[in-house]
C-alpha cells in the first residue's frame, strides 16, 4: 500500500494515504468562538463540531432513511473505481472524445441499498446525491424542519451569503472519492453519518491544479489525478499545498466559494452521510477594491474563457486560439 499517514476528527485517529502535496490541519473552533465568526467572514474553512446544524438527523441511517424516506427517486452514481468525477451531461457534445468518469440512474431508496448489496460482488461501487425535496416521508421533513436553521440563517445574513439554493442529501460507500474541483457556492457541509476526509485548497492554488476547460463537462475539476499525477503535462502540481481535515456525525465544515475540494469516505469505516447546505456567493461589491483577490481573478479567467468560446463558437477551436494568445508572448 503506498504511503499513510494519520488524521483526527478531534476524538477518533484514521490512517489515511498520504499524497504528493503538503497540508496543513484545518482549525476545528467552537461556534461560540470569535475566530469561528472570523474565519467564515473572511471565506476561510473551519470545522465546526458544535453548530448542532443537523442534530435532529443524528438518528439517520441506512435502515431508518430506507423506511422513512418515501418512495421518491434518487440521483445515483456509478462508477467501477473508487472515483466519482463530477461532469455535466449538457457539456458532452463540446468534446468528442469525452469519456463519462461514471454512470447515473434515478433509483428508488429500496433500489438504491439492493444495489449497493449487490454492487459489492461486481466491484461496482454506488454513490447517491441527490437534493432533497417534497417526497420524501413526514418524519424525514420533520428532522429536516429540525435542522439548526437559526444558526445557519444567522451565519447567511451576517455574512451577506445570497439564498439558500440547495441540500444535497450524499449517502457513499466506505472509500467513494469525490475528486478535487471547486463550487460557485458557498458550502455548510453537515456530516450525519460517518468520516469522510476532505482536502482543501485555497482559489490562489487555481495554477497548481489545472481545472478543465469551462465548456468541458468536467469544468471546475482538476485535471490532475492525485493517485498517479502526470508531472510533465502538470509540473505546478508539484508547489500545490493545502489543508485536511476528517469530519466525523456532528461536524459542519464550512467550504468557502471558489475553495477546491477532495472528498473521501474513510476506508473501512462504514458507509456515510452528508447534507449540504449551499448559498450563492456574496453579491460583487459595488466598488472594486485592488488588488483583485484570487476568487475574482478566477471568475474572470471562467468569464474570459466563456467568451472566446461563445464568440469562435467552437470548442475545437478554443485551444489554439488561447495559445495563439498566451505561448512565448506571456513569458
Ligand atoms: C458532493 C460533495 C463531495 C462529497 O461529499 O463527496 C461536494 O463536493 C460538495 O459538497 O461540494
Ligand atoms: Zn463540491
Amino acid at each position: 500500500m503506498s504511503q499513510t499517514t494519520r488524521l483526527t476528527d478531534g476524538r477518533k485517529s484514521f490512517e489515511v494515504k498520504k499524497y504528493t502535496f503538503s497540508t496543513e490541519v484545518i482549525p476545528r473552533l467552537s461556534c461560540h468562538d470569535p475566530e469561528c465568526e472570523e474565519r467564515i467572514e473572511n471565506g476561510l474553512p473551519v470545522v465546526i463540531p458544535d453548530a448542532n446544524l443537523v442534530a435532529s438527523a443524528r438518528h439517520w441511517n441506512l435502515d431508518y432513511l430506507h423506511d422513512n424516506i418515501g418512495d421518491g427517486k434518487f440521483m445515483t452514481y456509478f462508477s467501477n473505481s473508487k472515483k466519482f468525477k463530477y461532469y455535466d451531461d449538457k457539456k458532452c457534445p463540446n468534446i468528442k472524445s469525452f469519456k463519462k468518469p461514471m454512470e447515473q440512474e434515478e433509483l428508488t431508496f429500496d433500489e438504491f441499498v439492493k444495489k449497493i448489496n449487490k454492487g459489492k460482488s461486481k466491484g461496482q461501487r454506488l454513490y447517491l446525491q441527490q437534493t432533497l425535496n417534497e417526497t420524501v416521508g413526514k418524519n424525514i421533513v420533520s428532522d429536516f424542519l429540525g435542522f439548526n436553521w437559526n444558526w445557519v440563517t444567522a451565519q447567511q445574513k451576517k455574512n451577506s451569503f445570497g439564498p439558500l439554493t440547495n441540500n444535497m442529501l450524499l449517502i457513499g460507500q466506505e472509500g467513494n472519492i469525490t475528486p478535487v474541483h471547486y463550487d460557485e457556492q458557498e458550502n455548510f457541509f453537515a456530516q450525519v453519518y460517518g468520516y469522510k476526509r476532505f482536502i482543501l485548497f485555497p482559489p490562489e492554488e487555481f495554477p497548481n491544479l489545472y481545472p478543465h476547460p469551462t465548456y468541458h463537462p468536467c469544468d471546475r475539476q482538476s485535471q490532475v489525478d492525485f493517485d498517479e499525477p502526470d508531472f510533465e503535462k502538470f509540473p505546478k502540481f508539484r508547489n500545490a499545498s493545502g489543508f485536511e481535515t476528517v469530519v466525523g456525525p456532528g461536524d459542519v465544515l464550512y467550504i468557502p466559494i471558489y475553495w477546491w475540494h477532495q472528498v473521501e469516505s474513510i476506508p473501512n469505516e462504514g458507509h456515510t452521510i452528508s447534507v449540504t447546505f449551499w448559498y450563492k456567493g456574496r453579491p460583487t461589491p459595488e466598488k472594486v477594491t485592488y488588488p483583485l483577490n484570487a476568487h475574482q481573478k478566477v471568475a474572470m479567467m471562467r468569464n474570459i474563457e466563456k467568451m472566446i468560446a461563445q464568440a469562435l463558437n467552437n470548442p475545437d477551436e478554443v485551444p489554439e486560439f488561447m495559445q495563439n494568445m498566451v505561448l512565448g508572448r506571456y513569458t
